[in-house]
């Protein structure tokens, strides 16, 4: 605690690296560490945080640093000729390239929360979401999460060459759903997405929807079970206004059914309407992180956007 700014202290007394951690809260609860590392307390900006009495955390991220490495960056390193090449000649591994794409990232949210992440291109939104959903490993620091969580971005899975029937029963059932619960919330699923509104589409393969249908699909899918911690990266994005208002409806569902919402977006206004706490990273360290509005408001005079 000591480490942590005065604002921060003063706003997360659970913050992370007290060795209670996430159940620190007032109901014990599982908590699930992944991938260790050097504990470290990196130096971090932090705004001024949201007035109201933190709740139970859900996940806690303690000074996160995630590196991505790129072998064989040169031109033909990577190649598997290239690489027998080496063996033959005894030479050494391929340069690597390494993109520290997020650093030294902290903070603790909390049950029922809903997070905003914002950034320009390529500042370590998406990256930080991977992290916290178990799909990248850190490089030092700790995710802690309580509950398991989802990451539902443009890029979630689906089979492109099966209906988008098939998809929505193989979705609700990779979920964790029962065969009883698919079939119970399945009308519910494709009358969320809209996607049969104008013809019968959901009988047709994925492979013939436009970008945004099946990022409708991908969002009703993974909105149709109650999350612990719903990870949406960009999904509003796509869309149209009467999908995006729905969209933002369920989430505050989701929030209200006591689960932690992030989400990634370029678009402010959703971002607006959907969190009550934005983070804001640049160059994968964690610039601000408290009210939607004042973070926004930065953000936009930072960006000269309006
Ligand atoms: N698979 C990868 N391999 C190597 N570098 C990567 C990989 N994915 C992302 N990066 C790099 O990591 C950094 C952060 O990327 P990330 O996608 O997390 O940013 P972002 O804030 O989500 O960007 P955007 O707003 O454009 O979606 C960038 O420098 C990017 O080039």
């Amino acid at each position: 605690m000591a480490e942590q700014s005065a604002g921060e202290a003063a706003a997360q007394p659970q913050q992370a690296g007290s060795k209670a951690g996430p159940v620190a809260g007032p109901t014990p609860r599982r908590e699930t560490e992944r991938e260790t590392g050097p504990e470290t307390r990196p130096e971090q900006g932090a705004g001024p945080r949201p007035a109201t009495p933190p709740g139970v955390p859900t996940v806690v991220v303690d000074g996160l640093h995630v590196v991505y490495r790129i072998y064989g960056a040169g031109a033909g390193h990577g190649s598997a000729t290239a690489a027998l090449r080496r063996m033959l000649l005894r030479q050494g591994t391929p340069s690597v390239h390494l993109v520290h794409a997020v650093r030294g990232v902290s903070f603790t949210a909390y049950r029922g929360e809903a997070i905003g992440i914002i950034g320009s291109n390529g500042s370590g939104k998406s990256t930080l979401l991977k992290a916290i959903a178990g799909l990248l490993p850190p490089d030092r620091g700790r995710v802690y999460t309580d509950g398991q969580p989802s990451l539902l971005g443009v890029n979630a899975a689906l089979m492109n060459d099966l209906t988008g029937a098939v998809n929505v029963i193989l979705g609700g059932l990779a979920m964790g759903m029962s065969q009883e619960e698919v079939h119970e919330r399945y009308q519910g699923i494709v009358d969320f997405s809209g996607i049969n509104d104008k013809d019968d589409f959901i009988s047709l393969p994925m492979r013939t929807y436009s970008s945004g249908m099946a990022a409708r699909l991908r969002f009703s899918i993974a909105a149709a079970k109650n999350h612990d911690v719903l990870m949406i990266d960009e999904a509003l994005a796509t869309g149209d206004r009467d999908f995006q208002r729905r969209s933002e409806e369920r989430i505050r569902e989701l929030r209200k059914e006591a689960g932690t919402v992030f989400l990634v977006s370029h678009n402010n206004n959703s971002i607006r309407d959907t969190c009550d706490r934005v983070l804001w990273l640049e160059k994968g360290e964690l610039l601000m992180d408290g009210p939607t509005d004042t973070v926004i408001k930065a953000y936009e005079a930072h960006t000269g956007g309006s």
